[in-house]
């Protein structure tokens, strides 16, 4: 028997990459999944006349790049969407129907965030400020179009430790000509008051439309709704979380404490426990609108999206066939 095609480099260094979170925010680590699987088909199908083997070794593809985080659904859910539509009796066919695949996805990807932009815009008024946190390339759709619409917005912008994805959110919002105050976390609840939205991503959104997103995004959502200041999630579809229709939660990755403490540090203080929880799940009762490229959504409402979408269960084709089969109620991310 002749050995398996290996794995594309492509598919490897996409992998690291989104491990290490050189590739982050699930919508820009679906479209690197898609074009690692695009790579990985194009290469082994230089390599393989063999339909079986082709097909083992995207499904292989798959499980690397599936495994790197488990908290954003944009992950299985490209992976569901480019290897799910993988059909055909020879290589040939095999690979155009991935590559015909990844190409519609990435395509998909953009409109979408574009659609929700412009729903999303119209939440926001003339002279408006935003609060942030993290950084959502769905959430500065938002506000892009708001600003290409002539509003003048200002944000607030949380630097979100202990990654400071905050500092991306600034730059780019600046690069927009919205006037940017960068605050530390912990003075998100004092400028609420300055603030007339809260306006966050999603890495992914449950059944019951809880929203998981970057750490510290709960707390913000409780401090604003007692002070009034309405929280909006800007989430394309492919944040919807279809494993939670059949009551699945969704897993919180843990990083490495290295992320919050530096080793000196670490060292001097000795013998305690440090954690880092890079997600929590803020509950719907926190969130006014889910804006979506279908439109804008209360969070109870969301269910019946996800059920239009994705049916009643999700299948998971990075799997072996056998897998499939028997893992199809099993534990998920
Ligand atoms: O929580 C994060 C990123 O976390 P991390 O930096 O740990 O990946 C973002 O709010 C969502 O992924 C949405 O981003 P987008 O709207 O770009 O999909």
């Amino acid at each position: 028997m002749t050995s398996d095609p290996p794995l594309s480099d492509a598919v490897d260094d996409t992998a690291a990459d989104i491990a290490t979170m050189e590739i982050r925010g699930a919508a820009t680590i679906a479209a690197a999944a898609a074009d690692a699987v695009a790579a990985q088909a194009r290469e082994t199908a230089s390599e393989t006349d063999d339909p079986a083997a082709f097909e083992r070794a995207m499904r292989r593809a798959g499980r690397r790049l599936y495994d790197t985080r488990p908290t954003a659904v944009s992950l299985p859910n490209a992976l569901r969407y480019t290897l799910g539509r993988m059909e055909g009796d020879d290589v040939e066919t095999l690979h155009d129907s991935v590559l015909a695949a990844t190409t519609a996805f990435t395509d998909r990807l953009d409109r979408a965030q574009n659609d929700l932009g412009r729903v999303g815009a119209n939440r926001l008024r003339d002279g408006d400020t935003v609060m942030t946190h993290c950084h959502s390339t769905d959430a500065l759709s938002c506000v892009e179009h708001a600003v290409e619409q002539g509003k003048d917005i200002s944000a607030i912008v949380k630097e979100t430790r202990p990654r400071n994805q905050g500092h991306i959110t600034a730059t780019q919002l600046r690069d927009l000509g919205v006037d940017v105050t960068l605050i530390v976390d912990s003075a998100a609840r004092r400028y609420l008051d300055e603030a007339d939205h809260v306006l966050v991503g999603a890495d992914s959104i449950a059944a019951d439309g809880g929203v998981v997103n970057k750490i510290g995004t709960s707390g913000l959502a409780v401090n604003a709704r007692e002070r009034g200041v309405p929280i909006m999630v800007a989430a394309q579809t492919i944040k919807l979380h279809p494993d939670t229709l059949t009551g699945h939660t969704v897993e919180i990755e843990m990083r490495d404490e290295a992320e919050v403490i530096e080793a000196d540090a670490r060292e001097a203080i000795g013998d305690i426990t440090v954690d880092n929880p890079a997600f929590d799940v803020t509950p719907p009762r926190y969130v006014d609108a889910i804006v979506t490229e279908s439109g804008q959504f209360p969070p109870e409402s969301i269910v019946t999206l996800m059920r239009e979408l994705f049916g009643e269960s999700a299948d998971r084709p990075w799997e072996e066939p056998d897998a499939t089969t028997a893992d199809a109620t099993g534990p998920t991310a």
